[in-house]
């Protein structure tokens, strides 16, 4: 597997509405995108554009949410993911299990419309990490 580019650091927020003033108004964000409901994911979703990544603020959608207990457990929200590109989520899902790490079920379509797993925070130091196919770019 080759690790591809940063895609985005997820943050975890209560309301992202109010979370939307501290990257435009604090951090002078110059693009940030519409939010949209993801309920096979449970979240509500709002990129934020940096000049060579994005910030994806990710906001609890139902009773089942994934983010809830971290809310819980962070309720101002916090930094929850990290996202990186890869070649083929398949090699990268079977790759990682080879390597002993615990994959998140099966790979689902993420927010940028590419399938995306995740790794378990105690096989990545930490840190939950998601893997996400790279979308096909023009050269
Ligand atoms: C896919 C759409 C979108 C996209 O980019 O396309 C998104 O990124 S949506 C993001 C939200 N979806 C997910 O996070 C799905 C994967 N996450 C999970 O399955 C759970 O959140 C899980 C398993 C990582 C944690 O489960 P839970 O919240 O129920 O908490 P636990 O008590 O079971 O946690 C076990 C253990 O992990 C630590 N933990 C939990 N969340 C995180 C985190 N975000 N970063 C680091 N560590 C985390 C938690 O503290 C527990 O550790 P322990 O030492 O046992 O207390
Ligand atoms: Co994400």
């Amino acid at each position: 597997m080759t690790l591809g580019r940063l895609n985005h650091v997820g943050v975890a927020t209560p309301s992202i509405e109010k979370s939307i003033p501290i990257y435009r108004d604090l951090l002078g964000a110059t693009k940030i995108h519409e939010a949209f409901d993801l309920p096979a994911q449970g979240v509500r979703v709002c990129f934020v554009d940096t000049p060579n990544s994005q910030i994806e603020l990710i906001e609890p959608l139902g009773e089942t949410s994934p983010i809830l207990k971290f809310l819980e457990k962070n309720p101002l929200g916090g930094q929850h993911h990290v996202c990186f590109e890869v070649p083929d989520i398949h090699a990268a899902k079977a790759e990682m299990e080879a390597k002993g790490a615990k994959v998140l079920g099966e790979p689902r379509i993420g927010a940028h419309g590419t399938p995306v797993i995740f790794v378990h925070p105690k096989d990545m130091g930490g840190v939950l990490v998601e893997l996400m196919e790279a979308p096909k770019r023009e050269h």
